[in-house]
């Protein structure tokens, strides 16, 4: 009888041990909150994987946005672009970014335009200060990959600390839950 009692004792402890080490949902999200998602979009790619990045982690989300709309159909907005980029112009973003203050993880979403961050994005981190904090871009496109995202991020925010970062191709930008929860577990 004792050595009964003696077994069930042990693996009442060990059952103990094991729920004590698991981590609950609510818990790997509380641990990740110090998580902040910021994105631009025009067509809604980047959108998506955004709102999954918040949904996975639990952080907070901030969607930049421009003072102007850009136009909705394909070709003219990558006219515009290119004029824009030529001039060297930077379209007005809208207030209302409350700072990173309270984060560690910048998750910085952008479509990619001539092959780096959208110009919205460039506008966005020439105002923002991201200094000590880890900003991961994440990238949608049709073909480009990452392109120079990364450099480019690292030179308009020279006090931060840029990680390479992850491309999504446009064409499974909106079905891509599993390759974004894959990749957050890689990299948290
Ligand atoms: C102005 C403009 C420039 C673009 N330049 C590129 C490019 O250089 N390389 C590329 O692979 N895709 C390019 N694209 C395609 C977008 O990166 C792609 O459609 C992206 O997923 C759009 O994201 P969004 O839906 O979040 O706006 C460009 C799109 C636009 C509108």
């Amino acid at each position: 009888m004792r050595k009964i009692l003696g077994i069930v004792f042990v693996l009442l402890v060990l059952t103990g041990i094991i729920l004590a080490q698991t981590v609950s949902p609510n818990e790997r999200k509380e641990k990740m909150s110090k998580i902040l998602v910021v994105y631009y979009s025009h067509s809604g790619n980047t959108r998506e994987i955004a709102r999954t990045l918040q949904d996975l982690t639990g952080g907070g989300i901030f969607e930049i946005q421009t003072v102007t709309p850009y136009p909705a159909e394909y070709s003219a907005i990558v006219e515009q672009v290119r004029k824009e980029k030529s001039a060297g112009f930077k379209p007005k973003i809208k207030d209302g970014f409350a700072g990173s203050q309270d984060y560690d993880i910048v998750f910085l979403g952008s479509p990619c335009w001539y092959g780096t961050i959208a110009t919205p994005v460039e506008a966005f981190l020439s105002e923002q200060d991201f200094s000590g904090k880890t900003i991961v871009p994440f990238i949608t496109h049709g073909g480009s990959g990452l392109g120079s995202a990364a450099q480019d991020i690292s030179a308009l925010q020279p006090s931060a600390n840029v990680a390479h970062g992850k491309a999504f191709n446009r064409s499974s930008a909106r079905s891509a839950q599993k390759e974004i929860a894959d990749w957050l577990a890689s990299f948290l």
